[in-house]
């Protein structure tokens, strides 16, 4: 089956223009101008007037199965990456059970190559069930498919136990990707603590609870060489951390989602859940050091953290609904609208944190068009604004802040390995 996708603004070696793409078996066999005329095809894609762009890459998604199959499936959590424009994610392993031994790996893994309507790699955790400090079989983990290690959704709290699983993943070249949190700073909190949380009689969490143990994991990540990964990065003292960090050499990476670039604690008028996640929203200063983070270099890429509740669980208040909001389906288009639009960044920088250097950091066969790649490109249209709505979600998760939101960057066509995986309404 030989397809082209014709005549695109497309994005290739850092540069727009306008591009034919020829597919074959599941690869990008050529970008050129005019391939039509010279090859025979099954099938023309017009992309006359869209962006045509590398699939995205998210390292940071929560699919919820097995265990929270009312909040997200693979099948779903997959399509809604696809609608996003992603043609590859990475499953955290916050799920029950999780995936902390080879046997359940090996269930999980089966599970996304049946459901996934993506390429889909998974996390397994590093200690057993994602608590306390019992080390997973990191070599086991990784002999049976295992991309990284995380106990996402919590922090590793003994160092010691952080510092033996480093040592293990340098061993192994694999690396340690932490959702960094001490849990004796944190008091019970739901949102940022400062003037806001004072002001809404809200329990707060001091930023500190992230960057005191992620200033010990860069230590830990020195003394061990590990790559260790800082996950959701959102306050101005951990961008700082991380910034000295790689000033001395240390492997470290890190992400920062979208709303921690796009909403601070500020956003937060009234008790609402839909603004409640872990890391919680920072102050507007953290949110500009975010900004600067990226621009400069500290801050690696953009993953959504997609964390997927039920509409009864989000309609609580701020006390009682869990943690975590969507992403996967308003990352491009919000990032987009409120950044490339206002000249803040360019669309080849954004793509570039949003899918060719999470690819870099974690070695994934992703994120970028090149003859001999995967045919993995999305389609955007740029120019006609749509309003981000629950109706239009394939996730099973509502709670998004940006419902409601006018954008430009809908995604129109995602095909993964040259097949398609979302494809717009007309
Ligand atoms: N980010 C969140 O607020 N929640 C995530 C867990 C996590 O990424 O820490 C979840 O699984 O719901
Ligand atoms: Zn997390």
């Amino acid at each position: 089956m030989k397809r082209l996708i014709k005549n695109g603004q497309c994005l290739v070696n850092g540069h727009l223009q306008v591009r034919d793409i020829l597919i074959a078996d599941g690869k990008i066999a050529k970008i050129g101008q005019h391939l039509s005329a010279q090859t025979p095809v099954d099938q023309i894609i017009d992309a006359q007037g869209l962006f045509v762009s590398p699939g995205l890459v998210d390292v940071h998604v929560h699919l919820r199965e097995p265990g929270q199959t009312a909040k997200e499936t693979v099948k779903t959590g997959s399509l809604a990456a696809a609608h996003g424009g992603y043609t590859t994610i990475a499953a955290m392993p916050n799920v029950i059970p999780a995936p902390d031994t080879s046997e359940r790996l090996k269930a999980m893994l089966a599970l996304n190559q049946r459901d996934g309507a993506v390429h889909m790699v998974q996390y397994a955790t590093i200690t057993t069930d994602r608590g306390g400090d019992e080390l997973v079989d990191m070599a086991g983990l990784k002999a049976a498919g295992a991309f990284a290690f995380s106990n996402d959704g919590n922090g590793v709290q003994t160092a010691g136990t952080m510092y033996q699983a480093m040592q293990q993943a340098a061993q192994l070249n694999m690396a340690v990707v932490a959702h960094a949190e001490d849990d004796s700073l944190t008091f019970g909190g739901v949102m940022h603590e400062g003037n806001v949380s004072k002001r809404l009689g809200l329990p707060g969490i001091p930023s500190v609870s992230e960057t005191a143990q992620v200033a010990r994991d860069v230590a830990l990540a020195a003394a061990t060489g590990a790559h260790y990964h800082v996950c959701h990065v959102s306050s101005a003292a951990t961008v700082q951390v991380i910034r000295a960090a790689k000033a001395a050499g240390v492997n470290v990476t890190c992400e920062v989602s979208p709303h921690h670039l796009l909403l601070s604690d500020e956003d937060i008028t009234s008790d609402n859940a839909m603004l409640k996640m872990n890391p919680p929203l920072g102050s507007e200063q953290d949110r500009r050091a975010l900004i600067t983070g990226l621009l400069d270099g500290t801050i690696d890429l953009i993953a959504t953290d997609h964390a997927p509740h039920t509409d009864a669980e989000k309609a609580q208040s701020m006390l009682k609904a869990p943690f975590g909001i969507t992403g996967s389906e308003t990352a491009f288009a919000m990032l987009y609208t409120k950044f490339v639009k206002t000249g803040l960044f360019s669309l080849v920088q954004l793509i570039n944190w949003m899918a060719a250097s999470p690819a870099a950091r974690f070695g994934l066969n992703a994120g970028q068009l090149m003859a001999g790649a995967p045919a993995d490109v999305v389609l955007f249209d740029l120019t006609t604004p749509f309003t981000i709505q629950a109706a239009d979600f394939l996730s099973k998760g509502h709670n998004s802040p940006f419902i409601g939101q006018q954008v430009l960057g809908k995604t129109i066509r995602t095909l993964v390995s040259g097949k398609d995986a979302y494809i717009s309404r007309p």
